[in-house]
């Protein structure tokens, strides 16, 4: 087993867990559930910057990024530094976030918000709905066509949008469909943990056209991304670069002046 693969078997576990604590109906009487979400994929299209910010403590490759972080500190530096969404992970046993993260961020910010999680149940989306997300990540590698197709459905339902994640041409070509908004390309392999640009520039020319296109992984400099953009990327989610610094928030600020220069 790869570690994908654990953390698949770690999250169906901790979903059966979590459900017989919270039945769905107390998720959705919660005071976020009602509220509209931001869309993201629209403050892609119309952004000079395309930054999606991550808060990130630790991860399986690369073990702890950041012990010290405020989840509100960060989100409001990543806000005020103009990113265009901001990703926040909330596996707690390989990342080390929470949903109690999520909730921290949507008090903190107004800028549309990423549950970065691994998705394998619609109870998560009900989760995702009540905690203040805006958007939903599905991983098309631990995912079968069918279950894209059920989960993005029921995550248009509640009114979230979906960034569906792939790291080569199989996945994209089995995940195509309209109930996507964003089809981003990670450049990690995340059974093996290596990085590559270059896999989101083999991939962009399969992506068709009425999906804006996220680079996800492995971007440290500007370069990079004023490079991804001739291949049509619109969105690049940056993690490590701006958490393994003291001040997050100031990391992006000059990440996007730099870009904008
Ligand atoms: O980051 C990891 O080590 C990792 C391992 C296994 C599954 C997922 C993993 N990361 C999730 C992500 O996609 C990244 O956090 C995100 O794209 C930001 O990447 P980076 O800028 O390289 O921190």
């Amino acid at each position: 087993m790869n570690i994908l693969d654990n953390i698949i078997v770690d999250k169906e576990r901790e979903v059966a867990f979590k459900k017989s604590l919270v039945p769905p109906v107390q998720l959705e009487q919660a005071m976020l559930f009602a509220r509209p979400a931001f869309s993201l994929s629209n403050a892609l299209r119309h952004s000079s910057s395309g930054i999606i910010a991550e808060h990130k403590r630790r991860s399986p490759s690369k073990a702890v990024i950041n012990h010290d972080t405020k989840v509100w500190e960060v989100v409001k530096g990543y806000e005020e530094a103009g990113v265009c969404g901001i990703s926040v992970l909330t596996d707690t046993p390989y990342f080390g976030g929470s949903l109690e993260d999520l909730l921290v961020a949507r008090a903190s910010v107004q800028t549309p918000l990423l549950r970065k999680e691994f998705i394998v149940d619609e109870y998560q989306l009900l989760e995702a709905k009540a905690y203040g997300a805006d958007v939903i990540l599905l991983i098309a590698a631990v995912l079968t066509r069918q279950r894209i197709r059920e989960l993005s459905l029921f995550a248009q339902d509640l009114g979230l949008e979906v960034l569906l994640e792939v790291h080569n041409l199989e996945e994209l070509e089995k995940s195509l469909m309209p109930s996507l908004d964003m089809l981003g390309v990670n450049n990690r392999n995340l059974k093996t943990f290596e990085v590559s640009l270059d896999t989101s520039k083999e991939l962009a020319a399969h992506i068709p056209d009425e999906f804006v296109k996220v680079s996800e992984s492995g971007i440290s400099d500007t370069a990079a991304i004023k490079d991804l953009r001739e291949y049509g990327y619109r969105g690049f989610l940056v993690g490590e670069n701006f958490m393994k610094t003291t001040d997050p928030g100031a990391a992006a600020s000059g990440f996007i002046k730099d870009l904008n220069s």
